[in-house]
């Protein structure tokens, strides 16, 4: 299978802190990427790196087969952490401003998400919750036809009811399309099953990456894969 994002000794320091500190790893095509890691591991920096928004110190990263640059961000999606919506803007007009911006970005299928999401195209950005909101961040990205979606922490905010029933609905809708998704989270005892490949991440590093099937095969619980793998415990 060919690999859509590759990583060689990537390292990134922020004053004399060590954010990535020799990253390494490769990330396959189609794939729906669980990439875990206590606070603090390097997961934002190293999405961060992908868009070009972060330039590492030294090492070598590629995706979609080209250096990170502003031409090829208009084939990813990319949601940041905390990412907030103008406050005046309501849904609708999120993709109206979406429609004319962002590259491939497919309005019937925002609104068949935001439907299924239960999120009303006429609400205000300032009006809603900090889960309607996520919602909304997580449709404008989702909504795009683009081969690679990166999502950091899209769940946060939304309450464990909604993000069950959010989740469901996504993997089969994330199932039919031909992306590759990454997505780090802290939720992982509940969206693990969505994942077919996980990166785990230590202090900068990839310290386990695989199929998610090869993973449960070698520690079992995704319990106790993090009492095998981080000897600080469970810090997720
Ligand atoms: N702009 C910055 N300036 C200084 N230090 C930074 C900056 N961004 C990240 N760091 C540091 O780099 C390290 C990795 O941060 P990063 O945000 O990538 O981790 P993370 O795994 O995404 O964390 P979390 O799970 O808490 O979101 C942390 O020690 C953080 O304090």
């Amino acid at each position: 299978m060919s690999t859509v994002i590759q990583c060689r000794d990537v390292i990134k320091t922020y004053d004399d802190k060590k954010a990535l500190n020799g990253l390494t790893l490769d990330i396959p095509e189609q794939s729906i990427v669980g990439v875990l890691g206590p606070n603090g591991c390097g997961k934002s920096t190293f999405f961060r790196s992908l868009v070009g928004l972060v330039q590492p110190d030294s090492g070598v990263l590629e995706i979609l087969n080209q250096k990170p640059n502003w031409r090829n961000n208009a084939d990813i999606a990319y949601l940041p952490d905390r990412a907030r919506w103008y406050p005046n803007h309501t849904v609708r007009r999120a993709f109206d401003w979406a429609e004319s911006f962002l590259p491939h970005f497919i309005r019937e299928q925002a609104e068949k998400l935001a439907d299924f999401m239960e999120l009303d195209l006429d609400l205000k950005a300032r009006g809603m919750s900090k889960g309607q909101e996520a919602r909304l961040m997580l449709i404008l990205c989702m909504a795009r036809d683009v081969p690679v979606v990166i999502l950091d922490e899209p769940f946060s905010g939304i309450d464990v009811l909604s993000r069950e029933q959010i989740i469901e609905g996504i993997i089969d809708y994330l199932h039919e399309r031909e992306q590759t998704i990454l997505i780090s989270t802290h939720e992982i005892h509940e969206i693990e099953g969505l994942f077919d490949f996980t990166v785990l991440m230590d202090k900068g590093k990839a310290i386990w990456t695989g199929r998610t099937e090869a993973l449960r095969a070698e520690y079992g619980s995704m319990h106790q894969v993090f009492r095998s793998l981080y000897k600080r415990g469970l810090e997720l």
